[in-house]
């Protein structure tokens, strides 16, 4: 139970600083006078003393009186509920405003209506909150309730701003995908995993919006356009008070002293558990067919394992090509990829950093964001065309079939969700299982992946887990379907080498077991050699050799296949020299070049290299290559660091 206790330690922490614990009494002392105020004070404050009208301060009255002869002290304590309520009404208004606002863009799919409700929200968040106020006190009429709709409108925008923001954060996060790839609606997915951790964000503003609404109400009722007579709030006695502010100022300083106060302990209880807390918060792609079918088919567009028997295809990409628009024009950062992968088929991605291997993977399941375009001669998972508007029918095929796992296990999962839910969610979602069959199918899986004690870590949170046992718990997510094809993007990346090593032979472990088709993508030569029967090495954006596992060491074609496998130390690697690296650095998507993009790190390069890409074509090994020299022999820089730490 370490998240409560963490939880815990943290209000204390925040309980304990000098200006969270003055922050705290204050606001306990509001809270009690909103409380006990008109329990205790009621009385005297309706005690009418026509004797002593208006009377200054006094023993007796310690704040005066007002024009029946009523204690201005009693009056302003018993003011204090109804005006923390209509503070907090207003807030709540604005929070259940700002919630509908701020997530409508998410909800909408960031389409054209998405942005025009960004728009609005952020003309509405320009405006001056209490220009706004005064405007919709005057269009609900004077009184606490036109005054509540007025400061909670007012403030709306403000919470929609800042809900829009956490939700386009969190809509990025892992668990979020991954929860898209197992086809879960974005109305749920707000509802369960998004909202969920916007709580304290949100408590904490709110917090702090209380504070600023009692002002707001304040300066409403100084207007005449608050709490009317006979009902009284502060703003409403600071309104009597101020007009006999010169027969006894202390009328009006009374309840406007209160003001001050409870805005202040609303506030600063508010920073200081944002600062406590760390909450810093304060205040599906365009897809598209290319417009003309290229003509006959290039060789490049044909992989290398076309002869295996198309039934057994699970995943089938042609040509696909993603684009960004870049300030400076269009940057494409995959620029044409083929490759098929076929049932128990287990195929690796490698390349430097930037050569598109996220991308593609990302393309494939379906995971860009709106500023992606991508197109493709074919994309097809189980002969389903992805390509295609997502029906109802595909996102059940994308939930079940396609099992994705991520670098970081710790963003895979919803940090506020146990983990056994996590996973029954594909099952009620996507199968039709009830509740209890989904959570018994969840420890069944997470059986299957080796988590040991299932039945009692399903209602673990993620925190609870190690980073491989939550890898682990990823897979088996991916597991709860019947999945045909994981993909898996530096799977191993976030954890230590031990740990790495158990989760590699969990995923060829399923993928003997189930026949599965497994993508692995990484920058690492040794971790896919390891796992995988065939190579994609990719380059800028391209595939630039396509080549068994086993050719890997000794049979290479292209000089960057090679360069990247003469990066890796093995057991003959002579310690006392500089680790082989490979000059140069990798060319980035607004800067490749016209001619092969490897040219420039080549050392086989020549002037054809240079001006002219040389094609993808098929090798006598049954391969593919890109290289206008396949076979040269490559001259290998030893010198500086690992691949590894180049590439990051
Ligand atoms: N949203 C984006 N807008 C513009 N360019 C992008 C965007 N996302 C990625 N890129 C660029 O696309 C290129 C390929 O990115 P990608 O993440 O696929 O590389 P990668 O091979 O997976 O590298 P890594 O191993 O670092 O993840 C990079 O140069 C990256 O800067």
């Amino acid at each position: 139970m370490s998240a409560p206790t963490s939880r815990a330690r943290a209000w204390r922490g925040v309980l304990t600083t000098p200006l969270g614990a003055t922050a705290a009494v204050l606001l306990a002392l509001v809270l009690a006078v909103a409380v006990l105020g008109p329990v205790l004070w009621t009385q005297s404050a309706d005690a009418v003393d026509t004797g002593n009208i208006l009377g200054a301060p006094s023993g007796e009255h310690w704040a005066g009186t007002d024009n029946l002869g009523r204690d201005i002290v009693a009056r302003v304590l018993v003011a204090g509920r109804l005006s923390i309520l209509l503070a907090f009404a207003a807030i709540g208004i604005a929070i259940g405003v700002g919630l509908l606002l701020g997530s409508a863009p998410f909800l909408l799919g960031n389409g054209r209506a998405a942005r025009l409700v960004s728009a609005g929200v952020n003309v509405a968040v320009a405006f001056p909150g209490l220009l706004l106020a005064l405007f919709f006190a005057v269009v609900f009429g004077v009184g606490a309730t036109g005054a509540v709709l007025a400061i909670g409108l007012a403030g709306a925008p403000t919470f929609a701003r800042l809900t829009q923001t956490l939700v386009a954060g969190l809509a990025g996060r892992e668990y979020v995908a991954a929860a898209r790839v197992a086809g879960v609606g974005r109305l749920r997915i707000l509802v369960r995993h998004v909202l969920p951790n916007l709580r304290e964000p949100l408590v904490v503003n709110a917090t702090i919006g209380a504070g600023s609404s009692l002002l707001a109400f304040a300066g409403l009722s100084f207007l005449g356009l608050g709490v009317q007579s006979p009902s009284y709030d502060w703003g409403r006695l600071l309104y009597d008070g101020v007009g006999s502010l010169y027969v006894n100022p202390a009328a009006a300083l009374a309840p406007g002293l209160a003001v001050l106060v409870a805005g202040l302990a609303f506030n600063l209880f508010g920073e200081a558990v944002a600062k406590g807390l760390g909450v810093t918060e304060l205040t599906g792609p365009r897809v598209r067919r290319p417009a003309t079918k290229a003509a006959p088919e290039p060789d490049e567009q044909r992989d290398h394992s076309e002869g295996r028997p198309s039934a057994d295809v699970v995943l089938e990409v042609r040509d696909l090509k993603v684009s960004f628009a870049g300030r400076d024009g269009q940057l494409r950062p995959v620029r044409g990829v083929s490759f098929s992968v076929h049932r128990g088929e287990a195929l690796g991605v490698v390349g430097e950093s930037g050569s598109g291997k996220s991308l593609t993977a990302l393309a494939v399941t379906r995971l860009l964001g709106d500023d992606a375009t991508v197109e493709a001669e074919r994309l097809r998972l189980l002969g389903q065309d992805l390509l295609a508007e997502a029906t109802p029918a595909q996102r059940r095929l994308l939930g079940t079939s396609l099992a994705m796992v991520f670098q970081d296990p710790m963003s895979s999962f919803n940090p506020t969700r146990r983990i056994g839910r996590q996973l029954a969610e594909v099952g009620t979602e996507h199968q039709g299982m009830t509740r209890a069959e989904a959570m018994a199918r969840a420890v069944d899986r997470l059986d299957a992946v080796r988590v040991s004690d299932a039945a009692d870590r399903v209602r673990q949170y993620p925190h609870e887990f190690s980073g491989g046992m939550r890898q682990r718990a990823m897979i088996g997510m991916g597991l709860m379907g019947s999945p045909s094809l994981i993909v898996a993007d530096e799977p191993t990346t976030a954890l230590d080498v031990t740990v790495q090593q158990q989760v590699l032979d969990l995923l060829s472990a399923i993928r003997d077991a189930d026949d599965l088709a497994l993508v692995l993508i990484s920058h690492d030569v040794t971790v896919v050699g390891e796992v995988c029967d065939r190579v994609l090495v990719m380059y800028a954006g391209r595939i630039v050799e396509d080549l068994a596992t086993a050719d890997l060491a000794t049979a290479a074609q292209h000089p960057y296949t090679r360069a990247l496998v003469a990066a890796v130390p093995d057991m003959a690697t002579d310690v006392s020299e500089p680790l082989a690296t490979i000059p140069g650095r990798p060319v980035g998507p607004a800067d490749t070049p016209a001619g092969c993009a490897y040219a420039d790190r080549c050392p086989l390069a020549d002037v054809r290299c240079r001006s002219e890409e040389p094609p993808l074509e098929r090798t006598a090994a049954g391969g593919r290559v890109a290289c206008w020299h396949p076979g040269g022999e490559p001259d290998v820089v030893l010198a500086g660091p690992d691949l590894r730490r180049v590439e990051r």
